[in-house]
């Protein structure tokens, strides 16, 4: 059984199959002080948060069991990604259900800035009838600049052209093909500044966007011009906007987001010109339903090991691509896991090779399966998320690359390990029917079904060798099932491949290296 802990109020609606699945038991507790939500975070396997939850790296190493953590909703910046990674912990959002809502309350609140709504509002029911106060500006023929075009902001320009404004933005990767679709100039930041008459922005919070709006921006906008921020608190600097608005140059601000939420008596509320809402844009009932939809799907999806799309910490693998990798990530796996127990010392570089058709593919998220199945020999909480973060965190080298020469096979990955004290190298197919293979190690060919118990055995080829070692697993009662043998050269060094019914203690180990002709025995459980 599954526990789902949400922490934020989430549609019901929307959460109606992770309620209803029997292996998933929900608790939904809200507003938790930090140390009611260290307790309870404890035994979660999933954790669905909206923006309140503050999930920070304390919480993150509180969860023993969490699997994944879903935001329904767009922004994860009240979750500590980073920490997530390190520990395996998948990160989902819902990046489309509130991408309407969003742009709509952005729209409301372009035009209750331009119209002067809120103020005149405040002003009627106080029982005044100031119409000249309250003089506004059209939008018609008036520039809206946008910073970011991703989702809301293509949809808030598409609300925008429909009341015939110019639309120009900035995103650093949109084309001018995109551009034309969404009916926007392509314009760079500083065009945006100074051309418009209403700046919005719709970025993410990142380092990058951070105080994007600062005093310097402001500073080269139009007298009178008109800003907004439902996308994240922060990205305007809020003190430059402040002062920005006292000297004139700003004629109105509509703000959705704070730096600090919730932002209490803030400064800019003793301004008439600000108008506001509290983090209102996804706050519909649709777009509620949506991602709550939309999360419980994907975290359902992660808690059952099925494929899901909307991962945050990892890259997204398109479905058909997925489709396409689906059979090599057994072969994957085993290669990783065959690889690393085929090595000895320290770690210091592994090396991911494909080739064939594997080499028309994208397939790195077949190398964090290797480096998964590879580092968990080491390390015990290692996944396809956190598997690149922890070789790097420990040094370790990963090299990725394509060969065009498969010799003779459809496709090969070869997988190189190599420590302080040898190199290695182990390369699989898939056999058409048959499945997973290794054809090769070193530079011995073989083909090995890679699963169960397996012993590898380097040794020089003398007549008598494999008796031997066949005399003394059976006198331990160690039934072989399968054994290959590879050489080079006649009498030269060889290696025996065998297939065992249950695993080799250290004591046989010992034992076989004994034998004269015996260089080394390496037990390989896969
Ligand atoms: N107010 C709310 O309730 C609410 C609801 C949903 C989303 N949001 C926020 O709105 C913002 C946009 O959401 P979205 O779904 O459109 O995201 P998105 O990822 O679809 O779009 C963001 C765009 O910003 C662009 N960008 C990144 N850095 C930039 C920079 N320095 N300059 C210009 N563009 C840059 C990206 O290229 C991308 O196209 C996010 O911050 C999100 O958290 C707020
Ligand atoms: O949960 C909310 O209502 C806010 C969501 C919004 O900020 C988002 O980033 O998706």
């Amino acid at each position: 059984m599954f526990r789902v802990l949400i922490t934020d109020p989430l549609s019901r609606q929307g959460t109606e199959q992770l309620l209803n699945a029997p292996d998933v038991e929900v608790v939904q507790k809200t507003d938790l002080k930090k140390e009611e939500l260290l307790v309870e975070v404890a035994d979660a396997d999933a954790l669905i948060v909206r923006s309140q939850t503050q999930v920070t790296a304390d919480v993150i190493q509180a969860a023993r069991k969490l699997k994944a953590i879903g935001r329904a909703g767009v922004g994860v910046d009240n979750i500590d990604v980073p920490a997530a990674t390190a520990r395996g912990i998948v990160v989902v959002n819902a990046p489309d259900g509130n991408t309407i809502s969003t742009a709509e309350h952005t729209f409301a609140m372009l035009i209750s800035l331009a119209r002067n709504i809120p103020q005149s509002y405040q002003s009627i029911i106080r029982g005044e009838w100031k119409r000249k106060d309250y003089v506004g500006v059209e939008l018609n023929n008036k520039t809206l600049g946008i910073l970011g075009l991703g989702r809301i902001g293509a949809e808030l320009a598409k609300r925008a052209r429909a009341f015939h404004m110019n639309v120009v933005a900035f995103d650093p990767y949109l084309t001018e093909e995109r551009a034309e679709k969404v009916g926007v100039r392509k314009a760079t930041m500083d065009e945006v500044i100074r051309s418009s008459d209403f700046i919005t922005v719709h970025t993410p919070l990142t380092k990058e966007t951070r105080h994007l709006i600062d005093a310097g921006a402001f500073a080269r906008m139009k007298d009178g011009v008109r800003v907004l921020n439902c996308a994240r608190g922060g990205i305007i600097d809020e003190r430059a906007l402040y002062d920005a608005i006292q000297t004139g140059k700003v004629a109105g601000a509509a703000l959705d987001v704070f730096e600090t939420e919730p932002p209490g008596q803030h400064p800019l509320f003793s301004l008439p010109q600000v108008i506001a809402t509290p983090h209102l844009g996804a706050s519909t009932r649709e777009a509620q339903q949506n991602v709550a939809v939309d999360v419980s799907e994907e975290i359902l999806h992660i808690l059952r090991d099925e494929p899901f799309k909307n991962a945050v910490n990892l890259p997204s693998i398109p479905a058909e691509l997925q489709e396409k990798l689906r059979p090599y990530q057994t072969l994957a796996e085993k290669l990783g896991r065959f690889a690393i127990q085929t090595a000895e010392g320290a770690l210091e570089e592994i090396t991911i090779t494909v080739s064939g058709e594997l080499t028309e593919m994208d397939t790195a998220p077949l190398s964090r399966i290797i480096l998964k199945g590879a580092l968990s020999h080491y390390l015990s909480d290692v996944n396809y998320v956190s598997a690149p973060y922890l070789a790097r965190e420990r040094g370790v080298k990963v090299t990725e690359q394509k060969v065009s020469r498969s010799h003779g096979f459809t496709h090969l990955i070869h997988v190189g390990i190599r420590t302080d004290a040898k190199e290695t190298l182990v390369s699989g197919t898939l056999l058409n029917g048959l499945g997973p293979r290794i054809v090769k190690i070193d530079q011995y060919s073989v083909d090995v079904q890679p699963d169960g118990h397996l012993l590898l055995i380097h040794h020089h080829d003398r007549p008598g060798a494999i008796g031997r070692v066949g005399t003394i697993l059976g006198n331990h009662d160690v039934n072989i099932a399968t054994m290959q043998v590879g050489r080079k050269d006649i009498g030269g060094r060889a290696i025996m491949m065998l297939h065992v019914d249950k695993p080799i203690s250290e004591e046989l180990l010992k034992t076989l290296e004994e034998l004269d002709e015996i260089q080394n025995v390496t037990a390989i459980d896969l």
